[in-house]
């Protein structure tokens, strides 16, 4: 059936106003202590807008089942936080979804696999991703399963690339993911299999850049992976992983590239003409730049050297408007009908309604035109994930989707402020410009800061994060328009692992251990600013809402009704 795009009017809301909705990254709320970050920093604004207008702030669930992840045990993230306050509805994520095919085996008989077995005769498997069990990109058990799944259907060579974490999982857990793969790899050895770890760097330095911020990162992947190329190397990956943490300032998210060689010094595990590639990471963003540069013919990102003649295949495909990867083993969640769709296709003036009668009805709406603006490590949050992972415009006579830089090669705790002021500019002018319905922005600090375990610079962050909140707070002021602030989940208010009680763990050295991850906390959600109708205040009836919810909240603000099958709204308009 036909999407009946349409939109109906809200009974009580008008249509008109300009409404700003901000995201802040990694901004969740938690008990106030020395380790939250947001209690500890200076934040005003955040803070008049908790204790100014309790009826017009609430909390929402940003993590597990309320984001469509597997358990209530998994934290939130970003793609699956901003999908959700794009999408308006839950849909089994990544995660979930290749629990399910791996679990019934149905991974195994998809086109995807069956593509990639094609190489198994006479060919290498390489598996590239994030080796760790933080469920945000992949999942080591995901991993264990298809290395079990793929030798059993015939892989006779194995090459796994490793990229490890640190970001989120533990700092120094690295080790012991490389080790409980060395066992998986060499129980396939006894079977038969050659099996090993080929080459191996840290995630933020090597392979899993996003957005198209530093293809450096990419490059040195590359050249490790597929050229056997690289700085650093070792016999073993526990040994390289050792080696490298020791050096002073290395941690598991920056670890340099490295390759394993055998006795005569030669890579084991360049990827060659007629190998079988996998990239495991069912999310995304940091995957979307390397499947380009493993997929694509034309590419001038960076001297490739030499590119083999491979069979390529996603966990997932990572963007559904490229179609890329072409080929994949698990079908990505469908998030159609996202919220900017709608809310574009209702303001576009000569939109083929498909009931003639309507026509007039069409060309009174008015013109809505998006921006969304963020800084690059951020930047697609609050378009390709908004959006259902999909880049490109829906309609881009109405949209401009608009980037500030973000500061490369540096890890943002030497520059915690990072671009927060460009961006609520940049936003505040939008707004002024009269040109703008709705202003879409992420401010990032609390997010990139935090998952460099920085508790000091962290505070930094947040401040830098509620400034630029004022200075979109009070463009909305000036133009009478609507604000709705919230966060895609928890980070910066709790930069330490505790027991159950909640008490901060020590490690063996009686040193706190840092949390460098997300969180399971709820985060918040105000909405006011001049233009929002008095009578408008948070339903109670809603008990545990989540960040779904969202996007039904943000179609009303524009003056429409959601759609019936989005969760609902979370204000109710009293008359007075
Ligand atoms: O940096 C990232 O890739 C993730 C953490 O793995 O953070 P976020 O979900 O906030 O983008
Ligand atoms: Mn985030
Ligand atoms: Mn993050």
């Amino acid at each position: 059936m036909a999407t009946a795009w349409t939109l109906p009017d809200h009974p009580k809301l008008p249509k008109g106003k300009t409404v700003a909705v901000v995201v802040l990254d990694g901004w969740g709320e938690a008990n106030p202590d020395e380790y939250n970050c947001i209690h500890v920093a200076q934040t005003p604004v955040m803070d008049s807008l908790k204790n100014g207008a309790p009826e017009k702030w609430r909390l929402v669930k940003a993590h597990g089942t309320a984001v469509g992840l597997p358990s209530d045990d998994d934290m939130g993230n970003s793609e699956v936080g901003h999908n959700a306050l794009g999408a308006g509805r839950i849909f089994a994520q990544g995660a979930k979804l290749v629990d399910s095919a791996l679990a019934s085996g149905k991974i195994y008989d998809g086109e995807g696999f069956n593509y990639i077995k094609e190489s198994f005769e006479n060919g290498t498997l390489h598996l590239i991703g994030l080796l760790s069990d933080g469920g945000v990109h992949s999942r080591l058990d995901q991993v264990q399963l298809l290395l079990k799944g793929a030798s059993e259907r015939g892989a006779k060579r194995i090459r796994v690339h490793i990229l490890t974490d640190g970001r989120d999982v533990l700092d120094g857990s690295s080790i012991g993911f490389v080790e409980t793969l060395e066992n998986d790899l060499s129980q396939l050895r006894e079977k038969g299999i050659d099996a090993q770890i080929a080459s191996g760097g840290g995630r933020m330095y090597v392979t899993m850049d996003r957005y198209e911020n530093d293809w450096g990162v990419v490059k040195r992947g590359w050249d490790a992976q597929v050229l056997g190329e690289a700085p650093h190397k070792f016999k073993s990956a526990v040994e390289a992983v050792k080696t490298l943490r020791a050096v002073p300032d290395t941690n598991d998210q920056y670890l340099p590239p490295f390759v394993i060689v055998d006795e005569s010094g030669n890579a084991v595990g360049p990827i060659v003409d007629g190998d079988a590639v996998v990239t495991f990471n069912f999310r995304a963003d940091r995957m979307v730049m390397l499947a380009k540069a493993l997929e694509y013919a034309d590419f001038d990102k960076f001297d490739r050297v030499r590119v083999p003649k491979i069979r390529y295949a996603g966990m997932l495909q990572y963007d559904g408007e490229l179609l890329l990867p072409k080929r994949y083993l698990v079908s990505p969640p469908e998030i159609e009908r996202t919220s900017g769709e709608y809310l574009v296709k209702n303001g576009v003036r000569t939109f083929a309604c498909r009931q003639v009668t309507h026509s007039f009805y069409m060309f009174i709406i008015f013109v809505l035109i998006h921006e969304h603006r963020s800084e690059t490590v951020k930047f697609g949050h609050v378009t390709f994930f908004w959006n259902g992972n999909r880049s490109g415009y829906f309609d881009e006579s109405k949209e401009e989707y608009v980037e500030v830089p973000s500061d490369s090669g540096i890890t943002f705790n030497v520059k915690p402020k990072m671009k927060a002021v460009e961006i609520a500019e940049k936003a505040r002018d939008a707004i002024l410009s009269g040109k703008f319905d709705q202003v879409r922005v992420n401010l990032p600090n609390g997010d990139m800061v935090g998952h460099t375990g920085d508790i000091e610079a962290t505070v930094v962050a947040c401040k830098a994060a509620d400034e630029a909140v004022k200075i979109i707070l009070d463009a909305v002021e000036q133009v009478g328009g609507i604000y709705l602030v919230t966060a895609d989940h928890g980070n910066a208010e709790d930069m330490v692992k505790r027991n159950k009680a909640g008490k901060p763990l020590l490690d063996k050295s009686g040193a706190i251990q840092i949390l460098t991850s997300h969180t399971l906390q709820p985060v918040p959600v105000a909405i006011g600013g001049p233009g929002l109708h008095p009578g408008v205040k948070f339903r109670s009836d809603i008990e545990t809402p989540g960040l779904a919810n969202v996007a039904a909240t943000v179609m009303n603000l524009h003056g429409f009704e959601a759609p019936a099958d989005y969760e609902p709204t979370l204000i109710e308009v009293a008359d007075n």
